[in-house]
């Protein structure tokens, strides 16, 4: 019997938003990082971050039926600056909130830093001033094995 999904893995719904907490206090906390986020005043965006991973990593479409889906999550990032200082660092700290929240799991720990190089880099090619995000695009789903079908 295969494995279940990186979302099960991890621990369902209720590890997605103690990820996505530990994930935004780090944010919060660094020199680098807190300079965008200091920006935001929504409380509900943890609780969004949460949804969002949960459903590309293999849980329900939460994200994509109540918060306009992976178009709606890369207009957020859009056209906000041509250079990118962030997403290295970004990609770190969610390392390290993974490493301090989720389930001791080479596996599961491979797999999530390999989605998130990606999902990085998905989000630094829109930040120029002159990118555009199409209308409807379809949420990535990752697996054990990387981008699932
Ligand atoms: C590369 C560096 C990134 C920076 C600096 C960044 C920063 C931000 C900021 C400032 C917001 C606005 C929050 C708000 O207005 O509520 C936001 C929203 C969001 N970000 Fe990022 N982000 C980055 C990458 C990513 C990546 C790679 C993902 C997904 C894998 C992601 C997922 C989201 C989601 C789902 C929201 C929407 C939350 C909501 O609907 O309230 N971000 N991000």
């Amino acid at each position: 019997m295969g494995r279940p999904t990186l979302f099960e893995a991890a621990g369902g719904a209720p590890a997605m938003l103690t990820l996505a907490t530990d994930f935004h206090a780090r944010c919060l906390a660094d020199p680098l990082l807190e300079h965008p986020f200091s920006h935001v005043d929504n409380p509900d965006h943890v609780r969004h971050l949460a949804d969002y991973w949960g459903e590309v990593l293999g849980g329900p479409p939460v994200f994509s039926q109540r918060h306009g889906g992976h178009t709606a999550m890369l207009r957020i990032h859009a056209n906000q600056c041509d250079e990118d200082p962030f997403s290295a660092r970004f990609r770190e700290v969610f390392d390290e909130a993974v490493a301090s929240t989720l389930p001791e799991d080479p596996e599961l720990r491979r797999a999530l830093h390999d989605y998130m190089t990606v999902a990085a880099g998905e989000v630094s090619a829109v930040f120029p001033t002159t990118a555009a995000v199409a209308e409807g695009l379809p949420m990535p789903r990752w697996s054990w094995s990387g981008p699932a079908a």
